[in-house]
């Protein structure tokens, strides 16, 4: 059976006469790890804080593990770790103080907080950090410490904005791994701008542009959206378009410069194959031929573009 652990309903927040968060309804199961996908400005952290409680919205409800936040919003507290943008880290502390702080301020009973400390830093990789001043430790390890200090009260729901921020491609890789880790026995709420990250650590994806959310649902299908039916394509010498329309599969083609094509193809009936051998065959002097990957920008106007042919 499905545990629904976060259920978000109808969430606005206004700046003053300004609309940040527009009507964002969603749901969590437990053990999702769930994408927060969208540019800078788009609602991110304001939504995150709404959910955490650390926001009144202007409208609508958050109800963690059928707790109202702004009805006991104590109890509701109880169940999430937060990570916000900028981590609240008391920079000079030991590892090992911090998190012990953390723990009391997150109501870990006396008795257990030694323990409590030693898994958060077990499951952050910190274990050798312990005596290690925060200030002296590299931003991902400081990223790790804010991490710890989230899971530190093993919460059901632990919500994590733009984690990867300001990291070295290494600590990037490390800090997704935990993530996706964390996942297995939290649910996880992941705020980013960055699809790839969203693509490599999330189950679902939703995507909030302007406020509003324009796309809500499996990351495969946004994958599909992303990876899906188009072809990069170089050729020296390039034959007419009608020859390379000919080819099955091949839909339309966009002239782009230096030789390259876009190539939109039929779903399904990628035609990489037979354009490699045509190409081979009939020297059309091939240099390059790979999939084109949507970018972010180009998925959210496909997406607005798609709801307001809907509307
Ligand atoms: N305290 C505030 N007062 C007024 N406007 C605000 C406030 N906080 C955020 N905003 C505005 O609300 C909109 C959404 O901001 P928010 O920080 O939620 O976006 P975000 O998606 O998290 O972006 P970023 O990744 O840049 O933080 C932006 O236009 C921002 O300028």
């Amino acid at each position: 059976m499905t545990t629904i652990t976060v259920e978000a309903s109808e969430l606005t927040r206004k700046y003053g006469g300004r609309t940040a968060v527009n009507d964002v309804s969603f749901s969590l199961n437990k053990g999702e790890v769930l994408g927060f996908l969208g540019p800078n400005g788009a609602g991110k952290s304001t939504t995150m804080k709404m959910l955490t409680g650390n926001l009144a919205p202007s409208h609508g409800s958050v109800e963690i593990c059928g707790i109202n936040m702004m009805e006991k919003p104590k109890d509701a507290k109880a169940l999430i770790g937060y990570l916000p943008e900028q981590p609240p880290l008391y920079r000079e502390l030991t590892v090992d103080e911090f998190l012990t702080i953390a723990a009391r301020l997150h109501r870990v009973s006396r008795q257990h907080i030694r323990k409590a400390v030693d898994i958060a830093k077990q499951r952050c990789g910190l274990t050798e950090m312990g005596k290690r001043l925060i200030e002296n430790l590299s931003k991902g390890y400081q990223q790790r410490v804010g991490i710890a200090q989230a899971i530190i009260h093993n919460p059901m729901v632990v919500i994590l904005d733009e984690p990867t921020v300001g990291l070295d491609p290494i600590q990037i890789r490390d800090i997704r791994a935990l993530i996706k880790e964390l996942g297995g026995e939290h649910s996880v709420i992941l705020s980013t701008h960055i699809l790839p990250e969203v693509e490599m650590v999330c189950d679902r994806v939703q995507i909030i542009h302007k406020g509003t959310m324009v796309f809500n649902g499996d990351i495969d299908v946004l994958k599909q959206q992303r990876h899906g039916s188009r072809l990069l394509l170089g050729l020296k010498q390039a034959p007419a378009q009608e020859v390379l329309l000919s080819i099955p599969g091949v839909e339309a083609i966009e002239v782009l410069k230096d030789n390259l094509f876009r190539i939109r193809h039929t779903p399904g009936a990628v035609p990489t194959e037979a354009l490699i051998q045509a190409a081979v065959s009939q020297n059309w002097g091939l240099f390059q031929i790979n999939p084109d990957q949507t970018s972010l920008e180009e998925v959210f106007v496909q997406l607005t573009f798609q709801d307001a042919a809907v509307a």
